[in-house]
């Protein structure tokens, strides 16, 4: 069976463009924002949102139909080469056309009611930090999805931010002293069994941290890492 291959795009500084302003529009702007990229949304009218967004510099908005020549023209002279268009109309026939316009660009593009023109879907997402979950039913039941995410986001809390910085920062550590690198995998795996997010959860994880790092900034080998592991 064929399926989608999942990826996480960077799209910070990309032009991206929305097509349409409606709260779907709205919605993948705000997404899109977040990961910072420069949006531009073109539509006839505007949620409050979009129009708030735009006073506060986050979106460019364009009050016009669309016509292939917004990215045709754009994509020509080289002034806004989009990354990634979303064709977030509540007009099929228009939305298809957006569809055709970027796909002559071989643009990403996302078609919000035709999963099957899409050359990417939206997945629904947990962000806790670095660790980002994201749910995808492949278009079978968006509401599913949305409902799967809410449900891990029960399981993965907040404490996931502080425990994904922690590896991330005894990871580097690690590379940089450690030349043996199955030595350092190896003790890469044995931390996920230490029992660092109830520390974190009881709020006695900062301390313990930071004198686990200044132990292995005087004597950088992992037994000193792994000395700290066992006083969990
Ligand atoms: C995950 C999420 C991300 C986002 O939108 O950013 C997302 N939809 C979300 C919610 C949601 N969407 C809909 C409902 C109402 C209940 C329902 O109909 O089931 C709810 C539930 C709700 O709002 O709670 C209706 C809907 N959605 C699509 C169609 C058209 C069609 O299927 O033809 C229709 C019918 C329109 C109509 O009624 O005609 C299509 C798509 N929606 C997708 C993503 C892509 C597939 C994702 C996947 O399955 O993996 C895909 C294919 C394209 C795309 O948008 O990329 C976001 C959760 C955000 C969050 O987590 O907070
Ligand atoms: N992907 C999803 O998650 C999802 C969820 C719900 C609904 N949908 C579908 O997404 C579509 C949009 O939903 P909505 O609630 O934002 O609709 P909406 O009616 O609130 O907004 C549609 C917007 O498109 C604009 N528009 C219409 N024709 C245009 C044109 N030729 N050029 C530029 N802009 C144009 C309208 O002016 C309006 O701003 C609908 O087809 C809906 O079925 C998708």
């Amino acid at each position: 069976m064929k399926h989608q291959y999942p990826i996480m795009l960077d799209v910070n500084g990309a032009c991206c463009l929305i097509v349409g302003g409606g709260s779907i529009a709205e919605r993948k702007a705000r997404s899109l924002v977040q990961a910072g990229a420069h949006v531009t949304v073109v539509s006839p009218d505007f949620t409050a949102g979009l129009i708030d967004m735009e006073r506060n510099g986050e979106v460019v908005l364009y009050r016009q139909t669309f016509s292939s020549l917004t990215i045709s023209t754009e994509v020509a002279e080289g002034t806004t080469p989009y990354k990634l268009v979303i064709a977030a109309t509540d007009a099929a026939d228009v939305n298809k056309k957006i569809f055709e316009a970027a796909a002559q660009h071989s643009l990403l593009v996302n078609v919000v009611d035709q999963p099957e023109l899409s050359t990417f879907i939206v997945p629904s997402v947990v962000r806790r930090g670095k660790l980002v979950i994201a749910v995808s039913t492949g278009g079978a039941s968006p509401a599913a999805a949305r409902k799967i995410a809410r449900e891990l986001e029960q399981t993965y809390g907040d404490e996931y931010e502080l425990y994904l910085d922690f590896l991330s920062e005894v990871r580097l550590n690690v590379q940089a002293a450690v030349p043996d690198k199955e030595a350092r995998q190896q003790l890469f795996k044995e931390m996920l069994e230490w029992d660092v997010l109830s520390r974190i959860r009881a709020g006695s994880f900062e301390s313990w941290k930071q004198e686990m790092f200044e132990a292995f900034e005087k004597e950088p080998v992992m037994a000193t890492i792994r000395a700290f592991g066992q006083r969990l």
